[in-house]
């Protein structure tokens, strides 16, 4: 299934018409620049093309009052100063004759979009608009917007598709308070953002963009604000609060939906956001998403200033959209003090409501909404610039890498009776032994077999270094053996970092390191002592691994940041006889890291296990994992563990931190 592409350049046939620096940003040129990168780097070919169309009026009065809708139909007839007059009763936006036509459109782009993915026409897509939509509200344009364009898209969804579960992520960079209001509460839409916020100096300046407006009545704990109090924000930040907030509720929430309001104000070089993370991370972002809802994922897009940045990270975004690898995340290193209240206070705002945040810490003793007060008391102007903003200054950044689609996507060792699933090559290696192995085979290595298996792996993980193939599925007689022969002194030229997850028992892990090499993350109900290996976590679930609510706790809690700070070269899934691991479990798993070492993902299973090779290969060959079933809650002792456990290795993997405790 493709991806859909919403756009068209009628959109770009409204401009502002008279003087105004706060809206000047907001130029047709946003539009042209994102579709014409689209177009040129020849992702716009393979995306499915679909139309727009105005939405209706009562389409749009799913969000919108009457009394708004009739006032905004009138000014189509406005002169330019009846067109200025009407819009001073509005903040931060203007009216044009032609705004009311694209404002429909850009509304019916997002309905377009959701009936594409929902009748199953496409999997996922994205709508190129403009008027953006998530600053509108009930009966006010603000912020550029006219139409609350995902807001209806949502109420769309519900009404018409009969979606119970809507989860609405905003990584926009100023705060969507039109969906905020629309949907706080209303327990079937989940609204996610993250804002530039600075204790509230900066606009739209609400005391409700902070993280404890947490949603009203049945709608509490379903709307979780992500205040950033200083610019100069990286990947880091924008990873962990995904890691240790969004995903964890997002999984629990559980959607048939996921919209996203894509706004790329939140990149570098941006002159609203003053941000440094790259375009690169929405590759990510995008990724990360796409395992919910069955991958049902509709992108509209809402804000983005900066005419280089916006269609870098419009392209890193519909790449991923259509299933090419990742780029490997760059540098990515703690995150800032900042972002670590700022985490630590929505987890804490969150506690109650979701069973995955129920352990996190209390709100820091320096909370920042006395920040807030203290700030909004001092007169204005006299916070000079702090270090980070001067780091938003900085307005260059790498043009984002190349990301090459392997010739072959999957390849697999599989015994001759076990047929191989469509979409996977099998893989032909000689037959003779790897020079690496050679020596092995000197000191007097006993079994034959054992060597030419691992000699074949080795040679499988070559040709993903090289990028000749995508992600690799062997199956093997005897795992064990397989992992030792493989891991045991890992030729360090045959690979610089593998990050080998292990789901089940594996009694003796004699071949770990403490170099580096290799990270090895074990998920078992195996209680192992304190382990003192920094590149050894054991993650032990009582209820072992068929435990969904806990492992996935695991893999979203501890797994995700421990391999985004380790960016793998390859990642190598090994799944133990008995695992009792269930397969949607199984490929969300796969899905997600396949967003690491650039989708170069091993799995080895036993033989004895040839059922789970299709569900396997369909993951590996990028198809969503089947959304999973409502979670039950996370088991106390687990989470307390899995609590403890990211503690205690906080100081070594600084992505793991959720406080600020400690931090300077
Ligand atoms: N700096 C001037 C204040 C107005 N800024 C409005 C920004 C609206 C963004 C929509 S994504
Ligand atoms: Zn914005």
């Amino acid at each position: 299934m493709g991806t859909a592409l919403i756009y068209d350049e009628e959109m770009t046939k409204y401009k502002l018409l008279w003087v105004d620096p706060a809206c000047k940003i907001e130029v047709p040129e946003r539009l042209t620049v994102s579709y014409e990168a689209l177009v040129r780097s020849g992702l716009s070919d393979r995306c499915v093309s679909i139309p727009p169309r105005e939405a209706t009026d009562a389409e749009i009065l799913l969000a919108h009052s009457e009394e708004y809708l009739e006032a905004v139909k009138k000014t189509p007839y406005m002169t330019l100063e009846d067109l200025k007059e009407f819009t001073l009763q509005y903040g931060d936006v203007y009216f044009h004759p032609n705004i009311y036509h694209c404002a429909k459109l850009a509304a019916g782009s997002a309905l377009q979009l959701v009936d594409s993915v929902m009748t199953g026409k496409v999997r996922n897509g994205i709508a190129l608009v403009r008027p953006p939509g998530h600053h509108s509200m009930r009966s006010a344009a603000n912020g550029f917007c006219v139409f609350n364009n995902v807001a209806i898209a949502a109420q769309y969804a519900k009404q018409k598709h009969g979606v119970k579960r809507v989860l609405i992520v905003d990584w926009d960079i100023h705060h969507g308070q039109g969906v905020q209001y629309c949907f706080e509460d209303d327990p079937s839409v989940l609204y996610y953002s993250w804002h530039r916020y600075e204790h509230q100096k900066f606009w739209p300046n609400l005391r409700e963009s902070d993280y404890d407006s947490v949603g009203k009545g049945n709608g509490a704990g379903f709307n979780v604000n992500v205040p950033w109090n200083k610019v100069g924000m990286e990947n880091s930040d924008y990873l962990s609060i995904f890691c240790h907030v969004l995903l964890p509720v997002a999984y629990e929430f559980c959607p048939d939906l996921v919209l996203v309001c894509a706004g790329f104000d939140s990149a570098i070089g941006d002159p609203e956001g003053e941000m440094c993370a790259t375009p690169d991370i929405f590759a990510h972002l995008t990724h990360l998403l796409m395992n919910l809802a069955g991958g049902k994922l509709c992108a509209v897009l809402e804000g983005g200033y900066n005419l280089t940045s916006l269609p870098q990270s419009v392209c890193q975004t519909v790449q991923t959209l259509l299933g090419d690898p990742l780029p490997q995340p760059a540098g990515l290193r703690s995150p800032c003090k900042s972002a670590l209240e700022s985490l630590q206070c929505v987890r804490s705002a969150h506690r109650r409501y979701w069973s995955f945040l129920k352990h996190a810490a209390n709100q820091p003793s320096t909370d920042i909404s006395t920040k807030r007060i203290k700030l909004a008391n001092e007169e204005e102007g006299k916070t000079e610039m702090a270090v980070e903003e001067r780091a938003a200054e900085i307005k260059e950044w790498p043009e984002p890498p190349e990301r090459p689609s392997p010739p072959v996507r999957c390849a697999s060792l599989l015994p001759e009776d076990v047929a191989c699933p469509d979409g996977l090559k099998l893989f032909s290696s000689s037959k003779d032994l790897h020079p690496l192995l050679a020596s092995k085979l000197q000191n007097g290595a006993d079994d034959q077999d054992a060597l030419i298996t691992v000699s074949r792996l080795y040679a499988m993980i070559e040709k993903m270094l090289t990028n000749e193939i995508g992600s690799g599925l062997v199956l093997i007689s005897d795992i064990s053996a397989a992992m030792m022969g493989a891991l045991q002194d890992l030729p360090s030229d045959l690979v610089d970092r593998v990050l080998v997850v292990c789901v089940g028992k594996e009694k003796d892990l004699n071949y770990l390191t403490t170099d580096g090499k290799m990270l090895f993350v074990q998920i078992s109900d195996e209680d192992k002592e304190k382990e003192k290996n920094k590149y050894f976590i054991p993650v032990s679930l009582k209820k072992g691994c068929s435990d969904t609510a806990g492992f996935i706790q695991a893999v979203l809690g501890l797994l995700l940041p421990l391999a985004y700070e380790y960016d793998p070269t390859l990642v190598l899934l090994v799944r133990t006889p008995g695992s009792g691991v269930d397969d949607s479990m199984w490929q969300q798993l796969i899905g997600l890291l396949l967003g690491f070492a650039k989708g170069h993902t091993l799995v080895l299973m036993q033989t004895n296990e040839k059922v789970h090779v299709g569900p396997t290969a369909s993951a590996l060959l990028g198809r969503p994992a089947p959304p999973l079933l409502e979670l039950q809650t996370l088991d106390q002792e687990d989470g307390e563990a899995l609590e403890r456990l990211r503690e205690r290795l906080q100081t070594d993997w600084k992505m793991l931190q959720t406080t600020s405790e400690g931090t300077e």
